[in-house]
This record gives structure tokens, sequence and C-alpha cells, in this order.
């Protein structure tokens, strides 16, 4: 039997084994001999253009996420949802020259976005999909800050840029109660694909009362309440969100900071939904703590987030590792590292559950 805590033998310089392989994969990669033979052999020559078109997609990404905006913030995606246009009609409803309006149709036929069919364009296979997908304009809107903070990704991470998506971000108490607003919106806008991922995972028809931690406008809460009408159902936020949010019938709401204010008693059930990430580990283990504390034996804690896998998923430590960089709070964690938080935080038990799609979200339950 394979003992998985014997140690790894390393080398004299006390380096992993798996190091001295990808160095040597590496000098290969880059020699211009190996290169030359890779192109003459078939399998070779596929493997070096799949290659080459993963580092050409990686080089060119933010011009395809460019193109996409355009489409999205002309107005044209979904004007071309609604009915075909010739180019003229389409110059028309963008307010651009039927030059630049060719330029990007073409550019976003090249994405799938778009499809020029006879004398009409109307949208491509990715094109009908981003328009069927909630929350994803709205997001690809959102990432104007995003991408203004990433202009110079040395000085974001250096914490010397950037500023954009912070500023929407920090709505501390005396601020704009419409930036809640705006940011709890956008949450919302989302929030479908997160909680479909939640329902999929869960049976929360189990419980009697959820409480939503940090639930925004309240969305996820409605998404669960339609399905599982029985549960009662409750909400926690900062008191300039819960102000700025219709009242909603059925739901309690709890205004308060989860940094400091306990939570309220008589839940058996609490989620904390994109929330966890948000927060550095400190807050985070604070925020875990809080909710230790507030549920009764037996109660569960469910966490539903996208999370990080290393070395893959570039959802993860890509997209978020980045995106909460710009946010100046919270990183993004392996289900096994938020697993170890909630052990520190005192839950005796804790399993992931699969989701559909663990790119939108993967989720976590904890057993006090
Ligand atoms: C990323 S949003 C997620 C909203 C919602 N759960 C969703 O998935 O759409 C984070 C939420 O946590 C709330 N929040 C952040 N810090 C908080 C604090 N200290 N106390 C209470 N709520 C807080 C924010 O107001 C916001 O609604």
């Amino acid at each position: 039997m394979l003992d998985s805590k014997r140690p790894i033998p390393r080398d004299q310089a006390g380096r992993h084994p798996g190091l001295a392989l990808a160095q040597w994969r590496n000098r290969l990669i880059a020699s211009p001999r190996f290169q030359a033979l890779a192109q003459r052999l078939l399998p070779g020559r596929w493997i070096a253009r799949r290659h080459a078109r993963r580092l050409f997609d990686l080089t060119a990404g933010f011009v395809y996420s460019q193109v996409t905006a355009a489409l999205v913030e002309s107005g044209l995606l979904r004007t071309l949802a609604d009915m075909p246009l010739t180019l003229d009609q389409a110059a028309g409803a963008a307010c651009l020259t039927p030059h630049a309006t060719r330029t990007l149709l073409l550019a976003a036929a090249s994405l799938d976005l778009t499809q020029h069919v006879g004398e009409h364009w109307t949208l491509g296979v990715r094109g009908a999909a981003l328009v069927a997908t909630p929350g994803l304009e709205a997001m690809i809107r959102h990432h104007r800050l995003f991408y203004a903070d990433l202009a110079d990704p040395l000085a974001l991470l250096r914490g010397s840029g950037g500023g954009a998506l912070a500023s929407l971000w920090d709505y501390a108490p005396g601020s704009d109660p419409a930036d809640a607003r705006t940011y709890s919106e956008l949450m919302s806008a989302t929030q479908p694909m997160v909680a479909a991922q939640a329902l999929a995972a869960y049976r929360f028809a189990r419980h009697r009362r959820l409480l939503d931690i940090g639930g925004g406008s309240g969305a996820f809460l409605r998404a669960v309440g339609e399905s599982v009408p029985g549960l009662a159902l409750g909400l926690f936020d900062r008191p300039q969100v819960i102000a700025a949010t219709a009242a909603e019938d059925g739901i309690a709401r709890h205004p308060g900071d989860f940094r400091h204010d306990p939570l309220p008693a008589g839940y058996d059930l609490h989620s904390l939904v994109r929330v966890l990430h948000d927060h550095d580990d400190e807050p985070a283990l604070a925020i875990l703590a809080a909710s230790r504390a507030a549920l009764s034996p037996g109660g569960r804690l469910l966490i539903v987030e996208p999370m990080a896998a290393p070395g893959k998923a570039p959802e993860g430590h890509a997209y978020f590792g980045l995106y909460l960089t710009a946010m100046r709070s919270g990183r993004p964690r392996t289900p096994d590292e938020i697993r170890a938080m909630l052990r520190a935080a005192g839950f005796s038990k804790s399993v992931q559950r699969p989701t559909p799609l663990p790119l939108v979200a993967s989720c976590l339950v904890a057993t006090v």
C-alpha cells in the first residue's frame, strides 16, 4: 500500500523531483531542433498548432473581451437577438459607420458571436448563448472597471494602481447608498446561475429556516424560496444594503456587520454565497466563527462560490485572483483551504457537493 505521508525523495539541493522534469520539458520546448522536428512529424505539427493557438489566445484574450464588450455596449447583441440586420441597418442601430460596423461584426463572427448569412447578420452560437445566460451582459459591462484597473497589472499587484473596482465595493458607513445599490443589482443579475448550482447540489427542504449571510438584495433567497416553498427565509447584510433593497414579503431582514455583530439565532441553515472569497483570512474566519456560534447543534452552513483548483480552472486563481486583488480584499480558495478554515472555526465536519457548473460555483456543506 502507498503511504501518502511518506516524504517525497528530494535532490541534493532539497528540491522536489518534479522540478527537474519540468525544467527538462521547458528546455525541450525552447530548443529550435525540437521545434523543427515537431513541425515535420504529423502528430507533432498538430500538437504545435494547438499550443500556438492557445498561446495566441492568451496573448489576444483582452482583444476578444473588448470585441464582446463593443457588441454588448453598442446594443448590437440585443438587436441581433431580436432580428437579423443588414450591414446598413446594423450601422444605424450601433451608431457607427458601416466600415466600423463591418469591422466589429467580422471580428465578432470570428469569435462565433455573430454570423453572416446571405445579406444579413444574426447571432452566432456563442452570441446566442451569451444572450441566454442571465447576468453575463451585466458582468461584461461591469468589466469596464476591472479592465481599467488591469491596464497596469504590475501596479495592481504592487498595490500602487487600480482603484476603480475597489471604489464600487467600498460602501462603508457614510458612503453613497446608490453605490451599494449598483453593486447589489449586478450581484442579483448574475445570481440565477449561482442559485441553480446550489439548488442542484443541496436539498434545502430538509431545513426549516435559512439565513443568507451577505445576501445582498435577497436574489438567492427568492430563488431558493421559489423551489422550496415551506422554508422560512432571513437576510443578513450591511444596513445600507438592506435599506437600498425593496422590502420583501416573507423575508426577515437583519441589518448588521458580520465582522462585529452576532448573527441572529433560530436558523438551522446558513448560506454564504459569493461572500467568503471577498474577505482576507482573518475576517473570513470571523464570519465562519459567527455562523458557528449562531447555529444550534445539527445546524449547517452552505458555502457557495467559485473555488480555486491549483494549476487548473483559470476562473479560480487567474480570474478571481486578479479580480479580488482589484477589489483589495479576499482571495480565491480551494475547497481544502476552506475546509481547514471551517475546522478552525469549530465545525465538526464538511463535505463538498458536486455542482453542475463549478465554473459558476462549487458547494461545501459544513455541519456544527
Ligand atoms: C459579493 S456580494 C454577494 C451577494 C450575494 N450573496 C450574491 O451572491 O449575489 C457580498 C455581499 O456581502 C455583503 N457584506 C460585505 N461585507 C459585509 C459585512 N461586514 N457585514 C454584512 N454584510 C457584508 C455585501 O453587502 C454584499 O451584499
